[in-house]
């Protein structure tokens, strides 16, 4: 396992410490996350955890923790999520994120906003003063007319680029296409920025999750921190 690796694993393995049987846990999507599915599976194979239900948030995390036996559901079956866990492409000093990197923003947001509690997982490099200073921001489409969008996003300040792999857009798992925004010097007024963007016809949502999380796990080389949203305030 490569240090960074080593590092998500150790965030994991901390994030899973709010898990409690009996619980539904939102599974997030991306690296860090396998590493908490592999945790969720290993305790389960030693005997706890027999009563938790996964609510995946992605086709890959679906099929992921499908491999390794974690039961699962549908958010209608499970309208109410005691807990996700997931990871972030940046985090801010107020716990606010950028997530989407892996194009899964649309339902990792809504399993998010039916949760209790949002528990962030993360390495440190993740940690940032200011929103959109490392990542860029994804900013998910309807298919129909998404060129139209590209002077929408100049107009807010961005750069964006259609996300594409092989030669052809990146389709999310709801059909939607994706604008990464680069802003000079990063986002100045998330709050204010998110707002724009959800009212514009034809976007179907941005990775910016501003006021969601209730703790954020960092692992770096001094080892585990752990911020909750009272320590932020
Ligand atoms: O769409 C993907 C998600 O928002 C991921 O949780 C995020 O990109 C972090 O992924 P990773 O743990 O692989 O850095």
């Amino acid at each position: 396992m490569t240090d960074t690796e080593a590092l998500k694993r150790r965030a994991a393995e901390r994030a899973a410490e709010w898990i409690r049987d009996g619980m539904t846990v939102g599974l997030g999507t991306g690296s860090t996350v396998r590493h908490l599915l592999d945790v969720i599976a290993e305790r389960r194979a030693a005997g706890e955890w027999a009563g938790i239900v996964g609510v995946p948030t992605s086709e890959d995390t679906t099929a992921r923790a499908r491999r390794l036996g974690i039961p699962l559901a549908t958010l209608d079956e499970r309208p109410r999520v005691d807990l996700t866990i997931d990871g972030a492409d940046e985090v801010d000093p107020q716990l606010r994120l950028i997530k989407g990197l892996g194009a899964a923003l649309l339902r990792e947001k809504i399993v998010a906003a039916a949760s209790a509690e949002l528990v962030i997982v993360a390495d440190d490099t993740k940690v940032v003063q200011r929103l959109g200073t490392r990542a860029p921001l994804p900013v998910e489409v309807d298919p129909f007319g998404a060129a139209i969008q590209v002077d929408f996003l100049r107009g807010l300040g961005a750069e964006p680029v259609l996300r594409e792999r092989d030669g052809a857009p990146v389709v999310t798992d709801g059909g939607g296409r994706i604008y990464d925004c680069r802003f000079a010097g990063g986002i100045a007024d998330p709050e204010a920025l998110e707002r724009a963007l959800l009212m514009r016809p034809g976007i179907l949502e941005c990775g910016l999750f501003l006021g969601m999380a209730t703790a954020v796990v960092i692992a770096g080389a001094d080892g585990v921190s752990v911020r909750t949203r009272e320590d932020a305030r």
